[in-house]
């Protein structure tokens, strides 16, 4: 009830903050909250005061300008619905910056204007269940009930996609592989293995590997007949760090699982003699075709990141400096691994307020400060940005995502 009170304010003022032209002033006449207030009680507060007041919104003193002045024109949502030819869309930025929020509301927006859509988590905090405020778990395609068009949810386990990764290599480049060469004095292929650093990637995987292996479990998935349907697919990534070592990874454990292969080959005729001795030749086999499907779709994880028309990378951000600085590196990152990125979403600007109390005054401040700086950042200022407003309550479910879709995907 609460939700759909903030919602309809919201909707209320709609007009005045879902442009992504619009720059925030402090002309509009609404409250400022009292001086004893929690951050929580303030939004509700601006949001009532939104509602409750009736003096006549001074549209002129609302200015209207480009925020960030784009290099080259993005088409809107217009062009991103259209077509039945499947897109790929990820969502990435910064921890609790609002990626879920925004990807689960494309994904709605996709769902409701015709597309059968997938949404992926690939996040090991999986918070999609969260924001739809649907039991969404399991590892396996979940319906998403209220979209008018299917909408289906899928969050990867990637402690689980790990282990079978594990189990696979093992039985190459692990122990028993070493036992088993050391008896046969090929101990220094081995060696040779090792250098790969394949081994320790298994030990203490970085955090990318769990996004990769989780991404090369969704192609594994979308090879199958079940998901052809779905012609929208929206990933929610896991924070910055994990994308960059991911976009990184198809590439080293391309040339690490090639190289095993080859040493795999080179040695195949020698040991298999002995390896049919000991009835190990057939698992060998099952574990080399395996890393082989692997290595296939590592491959194609790396084509499908840089293909320009069927995906698009989304940066989610909020007007701090701190999140600023680290979207302006992923967007340098993406740029150098050819990853196509158009849009900036700057989440959670504060709403107009007339009279500021110092606390808003100030973090108003603050968050002008940190929009000038994506204006004059040489990474981000050619991007498309859209605001999004801070929200009066958590946004939760599908009307909530509808709400705050309508105002970013235009
Ligand atoms: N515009 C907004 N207004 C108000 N609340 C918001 C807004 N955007 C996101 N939130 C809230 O902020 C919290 C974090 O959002 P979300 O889970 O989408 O972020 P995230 O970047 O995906 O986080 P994580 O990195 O932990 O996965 C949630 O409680 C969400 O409801």
């Amino acid at each position: 009830m609460q939700l759909l009170l903030g919602i309809q304010q919201l909707m209320a003022s709609h007009t005045l903050i879902s442009s992504s032209s619009l720059r925030i002033t402090n002309s509009m006449p609404i409250k400022c909250v009292p001086s004893s207030f929690t951050p929580t009680k303030a939004f509700s507060f601006l949001s009532l005061s939104l509602s409750t007041t009736t003096t006549t919104i001074p549209t002129k003193s609302f200015q209207v300008r480009s925020v960030a002045a784009p290099t080259e024109s993005v088409a809107g949502f217009d062009d991103m619905v259209s077509g039945t030819q499947r897109k790929y869309y990820m969502l990435g930025g910064k921890g609790g910056v609002g990626k879920t929020s925004c990807a689960a509301s494309l994904a709605v927006k996709f769902a409701n204007n015709g597309h059968p859509t997938l949404v992926v988590s690939t996040d090991p905090a999986h918070s999609l269940s969260d924001s739809f405020a649907q039991d969404l778990t399991g590892g396996q395609l979940v319906p998403v009930e209220g979209p008018d068009y299917p909408l289906f949810a899928l969050e990867i386990n990637p402690e689980k996609a790990r282990e079978e990764f594990r189990n696979a290599t093992k039985k190459n480049g692990g122990t028993g592989v070493k036992d088993f060469m050391d008896g046969m004095g090929l101990g220094m292929i081995v060696e040779q293995l090792g250098e790969l650093k394949l081994g320790e990637l298994l030990d203490t995987p970085p955090p990318g590997l769990d996004e990769a292996i989780a991404i090369s479990k969704v192609m594994q998935f979308l090879e199958s007949q079940e998901y052809s349907m779905f012609t929208r697919i929206v990933f929610d990534t896991a924070p910055t760090g994990h994308t960059l070592r991911l976009l990184s990874l198809p590439d080293f454990l391309d040339a690490s699982i090639g190289k095993i292969l080859k040493l795999r080959q080179k040695i195949a005729s020698a040991t298999s003699a002995i390896k049919s001795v000991f009835g190990q030749e057939e698992t060998q086999q099952a574990a080399a075709d395996k890393l082989e499907k692997l290595r296939e779709r590592m491959i194609k994880v790396r084509e499908l990141f840089r293909d320009t028309d069927a995906t698009e990378f989304v940066i989610v951000t909020i007007p701090t400096v701190m999140a600023v600085s680290e979207s302006s590196r992923l967007s340098a990152s993406l740029k150098k691994e050819n990853v196509p990125v158009k849009r900036l979403i700057v989440n959670q600007i504060l709403p107009p307020s007339a009279s500021d109390c110092k606390f808003c005054a100030m973090k108003r401040k603050d968050q002008m400060r940190a929009l000038d700086m994506i204006q004059n950042d040489p990474e981000l200022a050619s991007l498309t940005m859209i605001q999004a407003p801070l929200v009066d309550v958590e946004i939760r479910g599908v009307p909530a995502l509808k709400f705050l879709g309508d105002i970013i995907w235009k």
